[in-house]
Parts: structure tokens; sequence; C-alpha cells
């Protein structure tokens, strides 16, 4: 470890891809924990990170108070929850940090406030911080863009783990907007989230999600493009949580050195057309 390393912070260090940077970060040469921040009340407080993460003992106690743990730190980790994830990216600013947000599920009005919070801060947010899904989105356009509306249906297919409580996935609705972008329409006026009782035929140009929970499921998506007689699939199967921590370490580290905005896995990918 190196003075020069940049020092961040894991918000939601206990959950479980707060355990997983803890994990990632340790390797990860470059970056240091400087603190690790749960929530008040919860039982995890006091207990070192390091430990609490099963990376071993690194003497970085497990605080609830995010203004002192941001005060000296050079980022912050979240992967939280939508009213959470506002609260860091107000704090975030105030210390004119990077803010690396996995947290999905957010409101407009969320999403509204994470643009407020980029005028001080460098936000880089993403339903999904993988290489593989981030790549799987440029090629979901790419065949958006070729295979025609009239001839083509699309449809976002999802699994994940029986805890998860937001949907459809914050991948399924980046994959959705590549889809939508590809049309060149925009998705909200399009999608169809839910289909129950007598739905009537498919809506032409339409684009469907379908939504599925269970188990211990990481994350599974598929994009969909049905014509007469074939279809054409593009999946992504996340076999570990540690795809989307190196992401969002590597996303961090990337961001260090940007001015104050908004940014997507596309910019620190330099996969944006
Ligand atoms: N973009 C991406 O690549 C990925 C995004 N995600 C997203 O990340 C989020 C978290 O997922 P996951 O780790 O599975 O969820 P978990 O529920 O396991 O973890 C969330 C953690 O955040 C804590 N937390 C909630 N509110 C606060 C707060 N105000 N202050 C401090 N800690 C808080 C929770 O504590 P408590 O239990 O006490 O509420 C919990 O420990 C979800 O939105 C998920 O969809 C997940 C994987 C990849
Ligand atoms: O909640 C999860 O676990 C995941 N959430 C993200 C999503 O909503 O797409 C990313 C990943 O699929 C795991």
């Amino acid at each position: 470890m190196s003075e020069h390393d940049m020092k961040l912070v894991v918000v939601g260090a206990a959950g479980r891809m707060g355990q997983t940077l803890i994990r990632i970060i340790q390797e990860t040469k470059g970056a240091k924990l400087h603190a690790a921040v749960e929530r008040e009340g919860s039982p995890f407080i006091g207990k070192d990170a390091g430990e609490l993460a099963g990376a071993g003992f690194i003497g970085v106690p497990v605080t609830a108070d995010p203004l002192e743990a941001f005060l000296h730190a050079d980022g912050v980790l979240d992967f939280t929850s939508p009213a959470a994830s506002v609260n860091f990216a107000g704090l975030a600013a105030q210390a004119r940090i990077v803010h690396v947000i996995g947290t999905t599920g957010c409101a407009q009005a969320d999403e509204d406030k994470f643009q407020a919070a980029a005028r001080h801060a460098r936000i880089v947010k993403s339903g999904n911080m993988s290489l593989g899904v981030n790549l799987l989105g440029v090629l979901t356009e790419q065949a958006a863009r070729a295979l025609p509306a009239a001839g083509w249906d699309i449809e976002v297919l999802e699994m994940h783990h029986k805890h998860k409580v937001d949907a459809p996935s914050g991948t399924a609705l980046l994959l959705g907007e590549a889809a939508a972008k590809g049309r060149g329409i925009a998705l909200k006026d399009h999608s169809v989230c839910v289909r129950d009782g007598h739905t009537g035929p498919r809506e032409a140009g339409s684009i469907g999600f379908a939504t599925l929970r269970g188990g211990s499921v990481i994350g599974e998506h598929s994009v969909l493009f049905a014509g007469e007689g074939e279809i054409v699939t593009l999946s992504h199967s996340a076999g570990d949580r540690s795809i989307f921590a190196r992401g969002a370490v590597a996303a961090a580290l990337w961001a260090h050195p940007q001015k104050p905005g908004f940014y997507t896995m596309l910019d620190v990918l330099g996969l944006n057309s």
C-alpha cells in the first residue's frame, strides 16, 4: 500500500456487495479501504470491516457516521438503497469526491438529485458495473438498429436471487434503454413491464420485460429478438459478484482525475458511441 492509493469508503459494508467490495479493494493496486459505513443501529457497527468481509483483520472498524468517513476520503462505493444513495450523493458533493453508485430501483426524482450532486461530485452510476454486461448493451443497441421493428419483437428476460427488492433489474432496464436507443425510441413510451390476464396481442414496437426471482441466482439476463421463424438471443450470466465490485473499483480509479460530472460505465470502459 502507498500513501498515493485512492482512499475509498464502502457504504452498505455488511451487504452482499459491500463485503465483496471490501475484498476486491484489498487486492486492487492503487486503492485502499479508508472507511466502512453501515446504518445507525446495525449490529455490525464497531466490527472490523476486513473480518466482516472474510478478508482478515484490516483495522478499519465499521462506522455509522458517513460525514466523518467521507471527510478525508477520495471516493465512495455505494450499493445500498435509493434513499441512502441520494443522501450519500449529497455528502459526496459536499466533500467534492468520487461517488460510484451501483444501487438500482431509483425513481426519476432520485436521478434528478444525482444529476444535481454531479455539479460538485464525480458520479459514476450504472445498473451493472461488469464489462460483459456493458458490452452486451452495445451489442443490443446494434442488433436493435439492424433488426427492423416491423418484424422483430424485443423482450428482456432476467432472473435474480430471492432477496432482490426491485424489478425489472437495473441491468434489464440498461439493456432496454440500449435497445430503445438502437430503435430511435424512448423506452418509457414503449416498455411493457407487466402482463396479466387478457392482454390482447403484443403491441408492435414495444419492449417487454419478464422478471424471475428465486434461490441464489447472482444475475441472468437475456435480450431476445423474436422474428418470424427465428429468434436471436444475446445473453449474460454472472457467476460471481466480484465482476461488479471490480468494475466499481475501476470506475472509482478512472473518475478520480476527472472533472465533476455524471458518468456511466460506458465512459469508464471507453464504450460510449
Ligand atoms: N450496479 C451493479 O453492478 C450492481 C448493483 N446491485 C445493486 O446494489 C444494491 C445492493 O445490493 P446487495 O448488496 O445485494 O444488497 P444488500 O441488502 O445485501 O446490501 C445493502 C446494504 O446497504 C445497507 N444500507 C442500507 N441503507 C443504508 C444506509 N442508509 N447507510 C448505510 N448502509 C445502508 C444495508 O443495511 P440493512 O441490511 O441494515 O438495510 C445492507 O447492508 C441493490 O440495489 C442491487 O440491485 C447489486 C449488484 C451489482
Ligand atoms: O440485486 C442484485 O443482486 C443485482 N442487481 C443489479 C441489477 O439490478 O441489475 C446487477 C446485478 O444483476 C445483480
